[in-house]
């Protein structure tokens, strides 16, 4: 598995100012840390691998089965977790996360195996707003995995939460994902950093605010 960025010039609609220019990327199998300040474009490069976005100019490409921005590519391929997690309120945690594999043509079995590696097994039925941060993050993590993505990009994924829920995610991560599968993780989290193959600093491609050093 391969992901490769040639040249890429990206700039959000109506923003002045390009997040990535003439930038070339290649990620490899494991599990990659993409680390830097808050708003050097690290978010804006998964939401570009995810297709959900398309740059100006340049190329994504990737190995898998389906092509860069096809929509199988996106609902087979990719298992994406925001910061803002994206469940289904209405419906239940095993739901979310068997619907998940459902529309990936996966077994539900796969569903079942991350319900129970991230401990989410006694809250099944429960719906996402009566969970706490830790277990929502668990929820959301497990239904992105739950199609059996070849690429897994989590951006934030244990931002704000505790040792245990930290450990048990990073366990999972670490255990669980197929080697050949490419992961990104987009944090500010150095708790990560022992299970990562790879760490990337993104802090030398976007210059920092610098009217927020003049606040502090
Ligand atoms: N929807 C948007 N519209 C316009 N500009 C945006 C949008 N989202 C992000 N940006 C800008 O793009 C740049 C990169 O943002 P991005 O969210 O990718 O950074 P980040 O490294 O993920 O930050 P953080 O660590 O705070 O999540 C920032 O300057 C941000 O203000």
């Amino acid at each position: 598995m391969e992901i490769s960025i040639n040249n890429l010039t990206y700039r959000y609609p109506g923003s002045q100012t390009p997040v990535f220019e003439n930038f070339d990327f290649e990620a490899k199998p494991g599990i990659t840390l993409l680390c830097g300040f808050s708003g050097c474009g690290k978010s804006t490069l998964l939401r570009l691998i995810a297709s959900l976005i398309k740059p100006q100019k340049g190329t994504i490409s990737t190995t898998t089965q389906h092509r860069w921005s096809s929509s199988a590519y996106l609902r087979n391929e990719v298992g994406f977790v925001f910061q803002q997690l994206n469940l289904l309120p209405l419906a239940s945690v095993e739901r979310n996360i068997r619907l998940t594999a459902q529309l990936a043509s996966k077994p539900q079995s796969i569903a079942d195996d991350w319900i129970h590696i991230l401990g989410l097994d006694p809250l099944r039925k429960k719906k996402p707003t009566q969970l706490s941060g830790g277990q929502q993050q668990r929820a959301a993590i497990a239904r992105a995995l739950s199609k059996a993505p070849s690429i897994i990009l989590l951006d934030e994924p244990t931002s704000g939460l505790d040792d245990l829920n930290t450990t048990v995610i990073s366990n999972a991560l670490k255990a669980k994902i197929p080697s050949d599968a490419i992961c990104l993780i987009a944090t500010h989290d150095h708790r990560l950093e022992t299970i990562a193959h790879e760490i990337l600093d993104f802090n030398t491609f976007l210059p920092m605010e610098e009217h927020l050093k003049e606040m502090v």
